[in-house]
């Protein structure tokens, strides 16, 4: 089977060098000559595969409270269990508890393929637990891949522990290569036993981000490296890291956006940085993909987030709620594997099929004059096609489709306006904020939509769609922009009339 890979094709084996073509972005393009060891660590990962996102689950557990370095946009301490942010939980576990929730969910959520570690502090600074957590489950939950998220200070003294468990992947925040941008970001780590501020902190952890990613790729690791943009900060500068990761043997980059609210209490909250705009982090993202796969599918996730990228069932496995729950794991794994089988025969059908039928869109003779870019909406509750009711998506995926292709380029998060709480309390209904949300689009396509959704959208400039539904997403993109081609819309963008949204 071809696997779409980020929503941008892997042409070349990474040690190879990666994405061939510049640019590339389409999620036609097919990762026909990835090598079978890499496609085999990547094809049920909902982080590694954009397509597999749209079918496989993955959990995190939080077993580590402890940091060895200060983030200026990180602050554990906030926690609101409606928030979806990277860091915040509800419970901290214990490692056996940790254990019992992966088994709990695991069975429950036959599709959950990877659990990873990733805080609310850093994993790697609190070892005794992450790596229990990991003995247990080597042992007792072995199709169950592992992975961490950490910001590598100690990484090197701990890399080959690591690596004795289930671990295909690991995640490494890399914000800088630069430790005068970095002083900018990290206003002290702990090192050696002592506070270490500004910039000689900064140069210290660079050098072990750096030690880290060398020692995993030698392993054989599959590395994704997370950056986090802070315009002003380090947007202009992650290109160099991009280069700087992906000659290292990096496999991935998500770049993602930086959130901060004052009243999360961090420094750059307090001091009013702001987070990028959707255009500055596509620009960025696009800019960084000539030399590596980025990742855009990442919804930056809470420390015990559980279930699909874009949904939290964590409510439903509060240790409350399971500790008096047996799972007979061996029946589980026997139920996991027959789903893992039906996933994968479901994606080997839709390869097949789009294979046979995807409309070809460099086909279509769209004078190029027309062939501009257009962004389309989708309302999705998985599986890769259009089956969601306009107002019940709490996100919608972002697609551009132009003459010769259709990719995946983000995700936005919405408010969900059925919720019967139509005002946000500011004057602007939650309806006004999706579609403020949605600016820059042309198309929703979703499975219903309402009267009055579907006239706001019009007066906005965007055009609902709801004739697509329960077919494949990017079918059903390619589909309208051929409308759109064959109706002379595509001539010129028209006026947005939506109002600005950060
Ligand atoms: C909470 S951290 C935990 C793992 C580890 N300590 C680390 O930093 O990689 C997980 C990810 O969330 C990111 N993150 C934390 N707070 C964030 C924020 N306010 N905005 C954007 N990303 C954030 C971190 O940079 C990291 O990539
Ligand atoms: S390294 Fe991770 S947990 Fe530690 S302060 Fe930074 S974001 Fe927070
Ligand atoms: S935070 Fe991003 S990379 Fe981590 S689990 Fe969520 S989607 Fe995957």
């Amino acid at each position: 089977m071809e696997l779409t890979v980020l929503g941008q094709s892997q042409t070349t084996a990474p040690e190879a060098g990666g994405c061939a073509s510049s640019g590339c972005g389409s999620n036609d393009d097919q990762l026909n000559h990835l090598p079978e060891h890499i496609r085999a660590k990547v094809h049920n990962h909902p982080c590694y595969s954009e397509e597999a996102h749209h079918h496989y689950a993955r959990m995190h557990v939080a077993v580590a409270p402890a940091c060895n370095i200060q983030c200026h946009y990180c602050n554990r301490k906030y926690d609101c269990s409606n928030e979806s942010r990277p860091g915040v939980v509800s419970e901290l576990l214990t490692p056996d508890q940790a254990v019992k929730k992966v088994m709990t969910v695991a069975a429950n959520i036959p599709q959950m393929t990877v659990l990873g570690i990733a805080g609310p502090g850093d994993p790697l600074a609190n070892p005794e637990r992450t790596f229990d957590t990991f003995r247990q489950l080597t042992e007792k939950a072995p199709d169950i891949k592992l992975c961490v998220s950490t910001n590598g200070l100690a990484l090197p003294e701990l890399v080959d522990e690591l690596c004795q468990h289930n671990i295909d992947h690991v995640t490494m925040t890399i914000n800088c290569v630069d430790p005068d941008i970095g002083a900018q970001i990290y206003p002290w780590i702990f090192w050696k036993n002592r506070r270490v501020y500004g910039r000689k902190g900064a140069e210290i952890l660079i050098k072990q981000q750096q030690k880290g990613l060398q020692m995993l790729v030698d392993r054989g690791i599959l590395v994704k490296v997370n950056s986090v943009m802070i315009p002003g900060v380090n947007d202009k500068h992650l290109e160099e890291v991009s280069k700087a990761v992906k000659a290292k043997g990096a496999f991935l980059h998500n770049v993602m956006p930086l959130i901060a609210e004052a009243e999360h209490g961090t420094f750059y909250g307090v001091m009013g940085q702001r987070g990028p705009t959707h255009d500055e982090l596509q620009e960025l993202q696009d800019a960084c993909s000539g030399d590596m796969n980025m990742m855009r599918h990442c919804r930056q996730c809470r420390a015990d987030a559980v279930g699909m990228l874009g949904e939290d069932r964590g409510d439903e496995f509060t240790m409350d709620k399971i500790e008096a729950v047996d799972v007979d794991y061996a029946a589980a794994m026997v139920k996991r594997a027959e789903v893992h089988a039906a996933i994968e025969a479901t994606l080997a059908a839709k390869q097949q099929k789009k294979n046979e039928t995807f409309i070809s869109l460099s086909s279509l003779s769209i004078p190029k004059k027309e062939s501009r870019p257009v962004l389309m909406a989708i309302a999705t509750s998985g599986g890769g096609i259009i089956n969601q009711h306009f107002g019940h998506a709490r996100e919608f995926l972002i697609y551009e489709a132009n003459a010769h292709d259709v990719r995946f380029i983000s995700h936005r998060k919405t408010d969900l306006y059925c919720s019967g709480d139509d005002t946000c309390g500011d004057g602007e209904s939650v309806l006004q904020k999706t579609i403020n949300a949605l600016k820059g689009c042309e198309v929703v396509l979703c499975s219903k939509i309402g009267y009055e959704p579907w006239g706001m959208l019009e007066e906005a400039g965007i055009m609902p769609n709801g004739e697509h539904a329960m077919e494949a997403i990017e079918d059903a993109v390619a589909a309208v922009y051929k409308e759109m081609g064959e109706k002379g819309l595509l001539d010129k963008k028209p006026e947005t009339k939506q109002r600005a949204t950060a």
